[in-house]
């Protein structure tokens, strides 16, 4: 491993211009059998995303992943997102149980379109087996294991027949795992994407540690094909979770997986929970972050996402925001 760096010591060198508008500038993605507006995904923890959010998503043209909190609400998420006409893309953990629920679908003849195998350690035999589980069973369905931080478990998660893997271990908003436990990419993330990148022959999606949309751009300039967002999507209107006032201000919560507030008892804690301030609706945030995406593809001189993956960069070391606040 070379130099690491973060987001915030990154910054992309713009190309000359080749549109007459921003809006020129088209930010869809493939992944697996489907086209999405943006290569962004709002995490799938409880605080973030709902049954009505991944409705409103999944209309909008957006990739959204329920979270696996409730698991016996899944099997009638996948039947009604289905009657609806949209994809079903739920998540699933490690555990006993769940090798049933897989089976469970698959004798039932529910298929969702994609799955995610949601692991704080996802470089683990555990999540190998729960792979060629959901192969053996669901072969039509996208499968996205993680998460995981490094080349090894990477090629490891592709052989077993991941078909996306997920890269992020400790950047989270909400993460003290790179503090209770000293493990992680949380301070590097973005070296540790590029660095997966490099090994990946499938597509990778980068979770945690975005702060600004211009993160998004230097994350697909670095390797992700899809960037998964929780602290940015917290605290809207829509967002789940308990609101409230404090001088005059709303807040709304945004906890941890992890956290004790999810696991309702203290073990293996590795999150916490906090606040953040009420940003309104989610629809103006995803136009907000589009209309900042095509800004980032003009700048990279091009028409379509895969022009950023190509620019130059320059290693600033932590002075991009020179003292200024960016939200
Ligand atoms: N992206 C990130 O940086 C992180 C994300 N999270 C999120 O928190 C949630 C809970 O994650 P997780 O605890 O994995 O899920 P679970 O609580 O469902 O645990 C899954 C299984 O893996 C075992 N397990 C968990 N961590 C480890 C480990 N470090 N080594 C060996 N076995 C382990 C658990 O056993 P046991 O509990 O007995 O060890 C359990 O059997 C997920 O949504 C995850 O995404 C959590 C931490 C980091
Ligand atoms: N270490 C932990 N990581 C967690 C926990 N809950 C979620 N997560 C990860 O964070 C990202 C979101 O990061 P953000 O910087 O955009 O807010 C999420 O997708 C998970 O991978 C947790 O309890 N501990």
């Amino acid at each position: 491993m070379d130099t690491v760096f973060d987001y915030e010591d990154i910054q992309l060198v713009p190309n000359k211009c080749i549109v007459n508008s921003r809006s020129e500038c088209d930010t869809s993605v493939t992944l697996g059998k489907h086209k999405f507006a943006l290569p962004v995904v709002p995490a799938n923890m409880q605080t973030i995303i709902d049954e009505k959010i991944a409705i409103q998503l999944a209309e909008g043209g957006y990739f959204y992943i329920m979270h696996r909190f409730n698991p016996e609400t899944r099997v009638d998420f996948i039947k009604d997102m289905h009657a609806r006409g949209l994809i079903a893309s739920i998540s699933v953990g490690v555990k006993e149980e769940e090798y049933g629920f897989v089976e469970q679908l698959a004798a039932d003849g529910l298929i969702p379109d994609y799955v995610t195998i949601d692991i704080a350690h996802g470089h683990s035999n555990a999540v190998i087996r729960m792979i060629q589980h959901l192969k053996k069973h669901l072969p039509e369905t996208f499968v996205i294991a993680g998460n995981v931080g490094t080349p090894e478990a990477v090629r490891e998660l592709e052989n077993a027949g991941a078909d996306a893997t997920k890269v992020g271990i400790g950047p989270g908003k909400v993460c003290i795992t790179k503090i209770k436990t000293g493990f992680g990419t949380g301070g590097w993330q973005l070296a540790a994407l590029r660095w997966c990148a490099k090994a990946a022959t499938k597509p990778i999606i980068a979770d945690g540690g975005i702060r600004t949309h211009g993160d998004i751009a230097k994350s697909v300039r670095f390797g992700a094909s899809m960037v998964m967002i929780g602290s940015l999507f917290a605290g809207h209107e829509e967002s789940p979770g308990e609101t409230i006032e404090k001088d005059g201000k709303v807040f709304k919560e945004y906890f941890g997986s992890a956290s004790e507030f999810q696991k309702g008892e203290k073990k293996n804690v590795e999150g916490k929970k906090m606040h953040v301030e009420y940003k309104g609706k989610l629809q103006d945030t995803l136009t907000e972050m589009q209309q900042d995406l095509q800004s980032s593809i003009s700048y990279a001189g091009g028409k379509k996402l895969e022009a950023i993956r190509t620019v130059d960069y320059v290693i600033v070391k932590n002075s991009i925001f020179n003292g200024d606040k960016v939200y």
